[in-house]
């Protein structure tokens, strides 16, 4: 998707994918990915409550979104001052134990994501249309620490059911995109996204571990 049609989603409010609660398939398995005290990136990351969520239990949270309306959203929603400061091409917003990048994920580089020990996508692969998936896929193994654990969150609903985003992001691909780098573990299906409980869109979990470094 091009920029502008996320500025357009936030300026209009059409932010249906926004969560007004914290996700159960991350409450119920960040242990299995980090500890408290350690750092969880997540790419795409909105005003996702989830990072509130990771900042009260401890961990140490950087995002990256391109949108600048909705990071002011979550500082101001959750009442925590920041600092901005202009770097390169990103703005890194900073609180206590926080930093939001703003700015386009594909300029973040290995050097931003040094201290993480775990990432989280919920709704940020499954915001991009196929062939931006694979480039997602491709950045993301580049720059992440080789010793980092993954849990993803990918959207399912039959073949033509939804135009997207959220596009429907199958096991296979989740396969064919990191199994060569990660044990991946496929966590059952649950009813979901934010669609009104459509039936027919589900979301799945999976854990991504890395394969032993030589
Ligand atoms: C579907 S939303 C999901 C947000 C969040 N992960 C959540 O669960 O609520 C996708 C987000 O990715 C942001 N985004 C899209 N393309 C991006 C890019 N190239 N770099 C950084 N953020 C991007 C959009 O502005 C939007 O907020």
């Amino acid at each position: 998707m091009e920029h502008e049609f996320w500025h357009e989603r936030w300026q209009k409010r059409e932010i249906g994918f926004h969560r007004h609660d914290v996700h159960p398939l991350l409450t119920a398995n960040i242990h299995q990915v980090a500890t408290p005290g350690t750092t969880v990136f997540l790419p795409l990351c909105g005003k996702s409550l989830d990072m509130h969520w990771l900042l009260e239990q401890g961990y140490r949270v950087i995002g990256i979104e391109l949108s600048e309306m909705a990071i002011k959203e979550f500082f101001a929603e959750h009442n925590i001052p920041y600092q901005a400061e202009k770097e390169g091409p990103l703005v890194a917003y900073r609180a206590e134990g926080l930093c939001i990048y703003q700015g386009d994920f594909f300029e973040l580089t290995e050097a931003h994501l040094h201290a993480i020990s775990a990432w989280y996508d919920r709704a940020a692969m499954v915001a991009l249309p196929p062939t931006m998936r694979a480039k997602y896929a491709a950045h993301l193994q580049e720059i992440l620490p080789a010793t980092a654990k993954g849990l993803l969150v990918m959207v399912e609903y039959p073949d033509g059911y939804w135009k997207g985003p959220p596009f429907a992001v199958s096991t296979d691909e989740i396969m064919a995109s990191y199994k060569a780098s990660y044990a991946i573990e496929i966590l059952p299906l649950l009813p979901g996204f934010t669609l009104g409980g459509d039936a027919n869109v589900t979301e799945r979990g999976y854990i991504l571990s890395p394969k032993a470094v030589d």
